[in-house]
């Protein structure tokens, strides 16, 4: 079995390609979970910010729930955006374990803003609205070395990145068993 550990910023693509990647999977007779940081952030991961402290709990606790899906034979495509690369290293000694960068450039991702975040990250200081600690505005996002693939998301269609996707983690199943 296959766990994905995206990185990539707020808006890169994540939940778009996992969940695409998921109905692939299904739709060909395999088992696939999507582990979203947005909805965990809700439930399990609701006691947690978005300081360095909370954002790797976060990962880490994301990660215990890929690994009991992993244990179950289900493919597990893990968004989130996984901003540091010692965690993201410590993750991919796993042999089960492939790192997916979602790369997009900020220029593109202020334009494309899907949520209005980076909007809010942007507002002056004074603003109540104001987004702190926001990633790659006000927060670290660290530059993936260590990667398995990378998809250039700001370039791509979104069916060009799927199906990418999707092919890779075909040809790493038999690998990764
Ligand atoms: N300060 C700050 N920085 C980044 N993101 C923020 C922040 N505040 C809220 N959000 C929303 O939280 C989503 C990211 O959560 P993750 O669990 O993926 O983040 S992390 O891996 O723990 O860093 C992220 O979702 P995506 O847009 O899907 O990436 C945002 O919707
Ligand atoms: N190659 C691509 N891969 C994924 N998303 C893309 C791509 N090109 C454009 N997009 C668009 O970028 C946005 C990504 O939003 P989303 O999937 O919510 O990102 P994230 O989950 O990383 O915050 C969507 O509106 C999507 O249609």
């Amino acid at each position: 079995m296959i766990l994905i550990q995206f990185t990539g910023l707020s808006g890169s693509g994540k939940t778009t390609l996992a969940e695409n990647v998921r109905s692939l999977l299904v739709e060909n007779g395999y088992r696939a979970e999507v582990v979203d940081g947005d909805v965990y952030r809700a439930t399990i991961c609701k006691d947690l910010g978005f300081s360095k402290e909370d954002r790797c709990e976060n990962v880490r606790r994301l990660f215990k729930v890929g690994q009991n899906f992993v244990d179950s034979d289900t493919i597990v495509l893990m968004s989130v955006i996984n901003p540091y690369e010692n965690l993201r290293n410590e993750i991919r000694e796993y042999k089960f374990v492939r790192t997916v960068f979602l790369d997009c450039a900020l220029d593109n991702l202020i334009q494309r803003d899907p949520k209005g975040l980076y909007k809010k990250a942007l507002l002056p200081d004074h603003d109540h609205n104001k987004i702190n600690n926001f990633t790659g505005i006000s927060d670290v996002f660290e530059t993936p070395v260590n990667t398995d693939l990378v998809l250039k998301t700001d370039s791509e269609t979104v069916s060009f990145s799927t199906n990418k996707l999707y092919h890779f983690i075909i040809d790493n199943l038999t690998q990764t068993v």
